[in-house]
């Protein structure tokens, strides 16, 4: 087999993710796992409650999840790879530790982790290697053979991860009223958080000077609006913006949010805008909610045409990333020459998460990086 076609020594994929409640008796409950020890304001704790509720109590993560898990299962198998994926989250059933005690229990011992989150930080990097690491200790507790998990790396600047974007801001440019749309602005969201915690991501040579967070994102929005221009011709001006912030007011967090970024531009006289949330691997409810029914309704109220272009979800380029990254992770695990696939100017990210990288309030152990007790 050529270097790239061979899984080992990974004999089965893990999907990671953060779980989300699946109908209205699970929301409060699934706040409580969330905000576990958190200190988020019980104020803004009702008003994420009353977003499901908007929804039926019902997630759209879930059903996001189970269309990667098909997608993903798809292109391995076209790809004649017989490596089973299971599904696990973070604050929801199917839970992790249930996950990872079925995949014991059918016999693996070497796992390769996809997170449903492409960028560093501690919400979207350490959190989960916390996770996993008390998952395992929990399996080591029952006497249970612990595996060997690797996280796969951020992919934040993967051509599967990229394109599917790109394809939907172009949509987006399309949908909107012909007057309108060659002045339209670009506004790329992520997830707001803390500014600590932003200048701290990533790997410590990084902390101090912005952290990784900003950095990866602003090389997306920039490669994503670099391809629309070469097929469109326009340079559409575009700005990284936040949204979801949660948190006690007097915390710094990442700003502008996109609401008032709108209203920022409305009152420049821009006349259209694409919100396109690269923050997020697929629908989740902050997507639902904070673009589509909140930003959207400010949006209207301004009298500004806006559009939310598609996130990448379950689109087989990106369920093919997927199954490249995990090649490319086995390849590079058996000390075979691998050259990381990656766009942009940041390079590929790292396999191991150095010690300091995305570090947390209080230091819990993680699995998957350096320091890693497992
Ligand atoms: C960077 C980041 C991602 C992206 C990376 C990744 O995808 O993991 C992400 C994803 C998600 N966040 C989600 C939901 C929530 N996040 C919360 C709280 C927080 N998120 C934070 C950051 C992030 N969060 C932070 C700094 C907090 C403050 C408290 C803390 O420091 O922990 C809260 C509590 C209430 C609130 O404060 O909003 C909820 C309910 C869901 C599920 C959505 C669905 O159901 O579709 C998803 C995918
Ligand atoms: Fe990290």
């Amino acid at each position: 087999m050529s270097d790239l076609r061979d899984p080992a020594p990974y004999d089965a994929l893990l999907l990671l993710s953060f779980g989300g409640p699946e109908g209205p008796d699970d929301v409060v409950p699934f706040l409580a796992n969330v905000t576990r020890g958190r200190g988020i304001p019980e104020e803004r704790l009702k008003e994420v409650g009353k977003h499901y509720f908007l929804f039926g109590g019902v997630s759209p993560i879930n059903a996001q999840n189970r269309a990667l898990l098909d997608a993903l299962r798809k292109d391995l198998a076209d790809h004649a790879l017989e490596l089973p994926v299971y599904w696990g989250n973070r604050n929801w059933a199917p839970y992790l530790t249930d996950t990872l005690r079925e995949m014991v229990t059918d016999g693996h011992r070497r796992i390769a982790v996809l997170a449903t989150s492409a960028y560093a930080s501690y919400s979207g990097c350490r959190q989960y290697r916390e996770n996993l690491a008390e998952s395992l200790a929990a399996l080591e507790a029952e006497g249970l053979p612990v595996p060997r998990v690797d996280k796969l790396r951020h992919y934040f600047n993967h051509p599967g991860f990229v394109g599917p974007m790109v394809d939907g801001v172009l949509a987006s440019l399309a949908d909107l009223p012909e007057d309108v749309r060659a002045g339209a602005h670009l506004a790329f969201t992520t997830h707001s958080i803390p500014v600590s915690a932003a200048d701290t991501s990533g790997p410590v040579e990084t902390h101090g000077d912005g952290g990784s967070y900003v950095a990866e994102h602003l090389d997306v929005a920039r490669l994503i609006s670099e391809a629309v221009r070469e097929e469109t011709g326009i340079e559409h001006p575009w700005q990284l913006v936040y949204q979801s912030r949660s948190g006690a007011p007097h915390i710094p967090w990442l700003e502008p949010d996109i609401c008032d970024h709108l209203e920022t531009l409305h009152g420049d006289g821009v006349p259209a805008v694409v919100m396109a949330p690269i923050g997020f691997v697929s629908d989740h409810m902050e997507v639902l909610y904070d673009l589509d029914t909140e930003a959207t309704a400010k949006a209207a109220e301004l009298g500004l045409p806006v559009r939310r272009s598609a996130t990448v979800g379950a689109d087989p380029r990106f369920a093919a990333a997927v199954r490249e990254l995990l090649l490319e992770r086995a390849a590079a695990e058996r000390d075979r020459p691998v050259t990381p696939c990656a766009l942009g100017a940041l390079g590929p990210s790292h396999d191991l998460c150095p010690v300091g990288c995305c570090p947390a309030r209080a230091l819990k152990p993680a699995a998957a990086g350096a320091d890693s007790p497992f």
